[in-house]
């Protein structure tokens, strides 16, 4: 009774994961791991993985997918924790939109809007992008996008998903 009442600390932040080098799946799941276990983070629901064809410059298909932190952070501190874990999984930047081992994107922070150059939220492609909402919407369906007012399962209604294939493990 008393748990549901106090607030919980921190904030909830949605990140979104992809990979199209290496074994995609096995470097995820490590990420997902690595930001679980990082001070000031915690899991608290993930989606399920999907194949994905790449959108941009002709590449492998990506393994994509979203979770859900409770962060005791800064955005700012919360973004170069996710630049560090993807450097850490070998992360190189080379063409933009080009293939990677991993990518981390910060999608959602609370309800807030941040537009720096450093850093722009909510991410400023979410909205167009299926490889994003599919898994978000499994996981964050009532989550008001803040720049637009509308939750994640309207914004989905609007994009194709056909190229986003629920991955069976
Ligand atoms: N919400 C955000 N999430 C992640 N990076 C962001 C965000 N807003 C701004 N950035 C900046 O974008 C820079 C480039 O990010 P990155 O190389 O991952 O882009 P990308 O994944 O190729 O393309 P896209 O941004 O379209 O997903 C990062 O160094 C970071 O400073
Ligand atoms: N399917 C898919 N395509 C992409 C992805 C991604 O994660 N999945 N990430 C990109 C840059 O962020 C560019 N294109």
């Amino acid at each position: 009774m008393l748990n549901s009442i106090i607030k919980k600390p921190g904030k909830l932040s949605a990140i979104a994961l992809g990979s199209n080098i290496g074994d995609s799946y096995k470097i995820l799941t490590a990420a997902i791991e690595t930001l679980a276990n990082t001070p000031g983070m915690k899991l608290e629901a993930q989606s399920s993985w999907y194949r994905t064809k790449a959108v941009g410059p002709p590449q492998p298909d990506y393994l994509n997918g979203c979770a859900i932190f409770r962060v005791q952070m800064s955005p700012d501190l919360l973004l170069e924790t996710l630049l560090a874990t993807e450097a850490k999984f070998g992360r190189v930047r080379q063409q933009r939109w080009g293939a990677r081992s991993l990518d981390l994107d910060l999608l959602l922070y609370d309800d807030l809007i941040i537009d720096t150059p450093q850093l722009q939220i909510p991410h400023p492609r979410m909205v167009t992008r299926a490889f994003v909402l599919v898994p978000l919407v499994e996981i964050a369906p009532h989550w008001v996008e803040p720049t637009s007012g509308s939750m994640i399962k309207d914004i989905v209604k609007q994009v194709d998903c056909a190229d986003v294939v629920l991955c069976q493990k």
